[in-house]
């Protein structure tokens, strides 16, 4: 069994900060298990919008119950009016994150959520209009056409590519995004989960909470990791230029994208998982650059500083060889954590308390306010 990384120092790093049922990380070193299910299982065993259910209303649905989750969130997919309208105005040149948070706040103006017995519905209309609000915005801004965003794809990751490229997407590629989001959707109380707890500890709304989360996710440290992985390796051209390049930046001390975790030790489990699925597409589209340069990166970061690849990394490459432009990939991460979040939403709420610890001050001592005129 792996051992467990010693967590001590700042960044809050192995305290506590609440209680959850949703979700253990790197239990036994490198577990992850959704309310008591084993990642691997769910990835090879069942949809995105099944662990959706899960992590949302606390069972695996039958299949009566998906099939009527399934139908809901296809009827919520069309954009009100106003939201186009918002969206048309963001320019080309921003980033899509920033659209996904504008898109998320705009909608808590249009339908606020006024009670906190909304919760689900609001979140059940969030999970179906994310992949419409990115897709919209982005096929207005950079192919000038107003998409029709209401498909009849029954999954999420399916409606998304379908949007995206106009085309109902190949059973591989559809059956890859639902792997993706299944591994994205949940990781207890890292940096974006903990944001949307504090909001949602306020007694705040369940659109200010995933705005912030959006806002947190953003960041190349969390998960604007895999858009900076991607970004890291699309020059290299040969494993052997990957790894002087990886070479020449751990000496320079940069970080490298997509390796290291606040919390497992020896490995991340979902990267096995997206690795695999990584390779099948590397083969379907006749890649011999691109996962071998992967490959390479993660020999060499272990071998040189014993770090693994994290969920994002092969993400990358993955998400890259199904021809996804890669300033959308953190967008589909928010597609997909949403119900991670919105169910962390739902857990504080049910046994709050206002998050407010304290600091250790290391400021001056007590002293007094010197009159303007005699102030250097
Ligand atoms: C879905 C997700 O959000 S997964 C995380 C995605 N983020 C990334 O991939 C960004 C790159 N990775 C990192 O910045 C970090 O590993 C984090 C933010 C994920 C975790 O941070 P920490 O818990 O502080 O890392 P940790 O304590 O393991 O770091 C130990 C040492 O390894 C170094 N290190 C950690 N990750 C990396 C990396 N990716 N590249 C180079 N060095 C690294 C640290 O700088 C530190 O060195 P030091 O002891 O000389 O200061
Ligand atoms: O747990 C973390 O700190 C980051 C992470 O892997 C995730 O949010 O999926």
């Amino acid at each position: 069994m792996a051992e467990a990384k010693k967590l001590t120092g700042a960044g809050l790093r192995g305290q506590s900060a609440g209680t959850t049922a949703l979700c253990t990380v790197g239990q036994s070193g490198s577990g992850l298990t959704y309310r008591g299910y084993d990642i691997h299982e769910l990835a090879e065993k069942s949809t995105f919008e099944e662990v959706a259910y899960l992590l949302l209303k606390g069972k695996l649905p039958n299949q009566a119950e998906l099939d009527a989750y399934i139908a809901k969130l296809k009827t919520l997919r069309a954009l009100p009016d106003a939201l186009k309208v918002v969206l048309e105005q963001i320019p080309k040149d921003a980033h899509p994150m920033d659209v996904m948070r504008t898109g998320c706040s705009m909608l808590g103006n249009l339908e606020t959520e006024e009670s906190f017995d909304e919760q689900q519905d609001a979140t059940d209309r969030l999970l179906a209009l994310f992949p419409s609000i990115i897709c919209y915005w982005y096929r207005f801004t950079h192919d000038g056409v107003r998409i029709d965003t209401v498909t009849d794809d029954n999954s999420v990751g399916g409606h998304f590519l379908h949007l995206l490229r106009d085309e109902k997407p190949s059973e591989l590629h559809a059956r890859v995004m639902n792997v993706s989001l299944i591994l994205y959707a949940e990781h207890e109380f890292n940096a974006s989960t903990f944001t949307a707890r504090v909001c949602a500890s306020t007694l705040s709304d369940l659109h200010s909470c995933i705005t912030g989360a959006i806002g947190s996710l953003r960041g190349p440290l969390h998960g604007g990791a895999n858009e900076a992985a991607m970004d890291m390796i699309e020059d290299w051209k040969s494993p052997d230029e990957a790894e002087a390049e990886v070479m020449g930046m751990l000496a320079r001390k940069d970080k490298i994208m997509g390796f290291g975790h606040a919390v497992y030790s020896t490995s991340d489990p979902r990267n096995g998982i997206i690795k695999q699925w990584s390779e099948k597409l590397s083969k379907d589209v006749g890649d011999t650059v691109l996962f071998p340069v992967s490959e390479r990166v993660e020999a060499v970061m272990w071998r040189e500083k014993k770090l693994f690849c994290n969920a994002d990394f092969f993400h990358a490459s993955a998400y890259h060889f199904m021809g996804i432009p890669t300033k959308l990939f953190t967008p589909i991460f928010v597609c997909s954590r949403l119900t991670g979040w919105a169910a962390h939403v739902f857990e504080q709420r049910a046994n709050n308390r206002i998050i407010r610890p304290s600091a250790d001050y290391n400021g001056p001592e007590p002293r007094p306010v010197t009159p303007i005129e005699e102030r250097d």
